[in-house]
């Protein structure tokens, strides 16, 4: 059984959605600050879901090789309680706000990923996400299960192309802290489907993973 696995949705772009996926039981909802995105936020739409939030679920901020003082506005005005890095962040570069934060390692073939999780000793997890050459996220594809760690030292968070259909499978494959969706749970990009988000958490939070 895996009843304590964390569920983060990310993407969320309206107050209407994180209700939804709060009511539905996730335990994550992220805001992805990266302008090329379908599911990019400004910092009044992320205010607006933050004050849906509140303080009893973890908000995330998202952003991909972005300019200090974007992240410095943005934390100015949001309440976000964890950091995700989401491109080529270095450690150093992710430490500067001082809060907790996970670095998102996009599965491309050569990658290290035990090397590449050294790299960051002061990262509360490790986001494993599909690579597709390009796209920095949000892919909507999966990767090889087989290349997630078996007990990692820091929490992992399984990602890439999950989806009510094989979350249950994927938590039983990979046995992960926890899992993010996005494209899996959405009726068009930037819009969560209240079905597929219904359904995604019910499978993950209630499958019988042992019967897989
Ligand atoms: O979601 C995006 O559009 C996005 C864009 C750029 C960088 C990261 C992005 N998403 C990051 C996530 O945490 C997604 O949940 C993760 O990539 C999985 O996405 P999906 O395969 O659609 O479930």
């Amino acid at each position: 059984m895996s009843q304590d696995i964390r569920v983060k949705i990310c993407g969320i772009t309206r107050s209407e959605d994180a209700r939804l996926a709060l009511r539905a039981g996730a335990h994550a909802l992220g805001l992805v600050f990266y302008p090329a995105s379908p599911r990019a936020v400004d910092i009044e739409q992320a205010k607006a879901v933050a004050r849906t939030v509140g303080p009893f679920a973890t908000l995330v901020g998202l952003f991909v090789n972005a300019a200090p003082a974007t992240i410095d506005a943005v934390l100015n005005e949001v309440p976000l309680q964890l950091l995700q890095f989401h491109g080529d962040e270095t450690a150093d570069e992710c430490v500067r706000y001082g809060r907790p934060y996970i670095k998102a390692l996009r599965m491309r073939p050569e990658l290290d990923v035990m090397a590449a999780m050294a790299e960051h000793p002061h990262a509360s997890g490790f986001l494993l996400d599909a690579y597709r050459k390009g796209v920095p996220g949000g892919t909507g594809e999966t990767f090889d299960w087989e290349r997630v760690p078996r007990n990692p030292e820091r929490p992992v968070i399984l990602a890439g192309g999950l989806t009510p259909d094989n979350v249950r499978q994927a938590i039983s494959a990979t046995r992960p802290y926890g899992v993010d969706v996005s494209g899996g749970v959405e009726a068009s990009p930037g819009l969560k489907d209240a079905g597929k988000v219904n359904q995604f958490m019910f499978n993950a939070l209630n499958g019988d993973q042992g019967e897989l």
